[in-house]
């Protein structure tokens, strides 16, 4: 069983419309509402392909009732923690080109007591999981060091934690000595002041967060592909889309085939990989299940080319 825990979980509204045009009325073409934040995503991309997950998510006011719904509307396992607050909604606006723009609201105020609530969620369901699985930004009213204090007390209880988050939180998780941390391309630059122009660059980036105590990296880059960095070396890999629909969700698709698939070593980062990609051809947050893992496409290179450079960010 994977535990992912959610801090700041989210309403997904997403619309494609032809163009965004700022200061003019928009008409979308179709719209989609799913539940969001990216460890309840990693939980549906679990059950979606039949691993066991359960999440922790705390939640509030309607928009959290509506999210509690939604997600067990898809059968996903839920250990909630009613808030004071009320839970957010962001909203993706996708054009045709595959351009994504996204607006996030910063959520709703996570109070100390309500963290420890959640704390003890956490810590009580830990002892059955395989991995937990930590995911998205730190909520307002919650000090990166009581994030990072959650980190700690896990991997102190031995517990296999993977944290997927931003900022100072995710230099946070790397020193409390995580198995794994995800940063995506922006965020790993963030994390070592650098810009990161080739994979050369990103195996840099990321020896210098395993330095801080990060036992592996898996450093997404969008269409990019993914670096594997861990203690026996490094390996990457891509796996191309002919018509990207949302990318919304696809790092969090990627967390969940690696770890799915027994997180080290290439044929784990291969399955990341098609997990990532098929997430990459659906709309909105909506999560790839078997039907859509394209394996064939995926290419791992286990001596990589560390001088190609990466594709300009838009
Ligand atoms: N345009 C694309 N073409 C092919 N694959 C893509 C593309 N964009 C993303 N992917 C796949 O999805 C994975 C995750 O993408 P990305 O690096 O954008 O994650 P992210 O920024 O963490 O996303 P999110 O936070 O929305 O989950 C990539 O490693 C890659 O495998
Ligand atoms: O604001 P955060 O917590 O960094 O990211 C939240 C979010 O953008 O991440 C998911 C995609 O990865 C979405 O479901 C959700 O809206």
């Amino acid at each position: 069983m994977i535990l992912t825990v959610t801090l700041n979980p989210s309403l997904d509204r997403a619309m494609e419309i032809d163009r965004l045009a700022r200061g003019e009325v928009i008409r979308a073409a179709s719209a989609h509402l799913d539940p969001g934040g990216k460890g309840v995503n990693v939980s549906r991309a679990l059950l979606a392909n039949g691993v066991p997950s359960r999440a922790v998510l705390p939640v509030g006011g309607e928009e959290g009732a509506q999210l509690v719904r939604l997600l067990e509307s898809e059968g996903v396992e839920l250990l909630v923690v009613p808030i004071a607050g009320r839970t957010r909604s962001n909203i993706t606006l996708a054009e045709p080109d595959g351009t994504v723009t996204k607006i996030n609201e910063s959520g709703p105020v996570l109070t100390g007591p309500e963290f420890a609530e959640v704390t003890r969620a956490v810590l009580a369901a830990a002892d059955s999981a395989d991995w937990v699985v930590a995911c998205g930004s730190v909520p307002p009213g919650l000090p990166v060091a009581a994030f990072g204090d959650l980190c700690a007390r896990l991997v102190d209880a031995g517990v296999r934690l993977a944290v997927d988050t931003s900022g100072p939180a995710l230099r946070a998780a790397a020193e409390a000595g995580v198995a794994l941390v995800k940063p995506n391309r922006e965020e790993l630059a963030e994390a070592v002041g650098a810009p990161l122009r080739s994979l050369g660059d990103v195996v840099d980036a990321a020896a210098q967060v395993r330095t801080w105590g990060a036992g592996t990296v898996l450093a997404s880059l969008g269409a990019d592909g993914a670096v594997l960095v861990d203690a026996k070396g490094v390996v990457t890999g891509e796996s191309p889309v002919a018509q990207p629909k949302s990318t919304v969700g696809a790092g969090d698709a990627l967390l969940a085939g690696f770890l799915a698939a027994g997180a080290r070593g290439p044929d784990a980062l291969a399955e990341g990989l098609a997990w990532g990609a098929a997430a990459v051809s659906l709309p909105g947050s909506r999560m790839p299940g078997p039907a859509d893992l394209l394996r064939n496409t995926v290419r791992v290179h286990p001596r990589p080319d560390l001088v190609r450079p990466l594709l300009p960010q838009g």
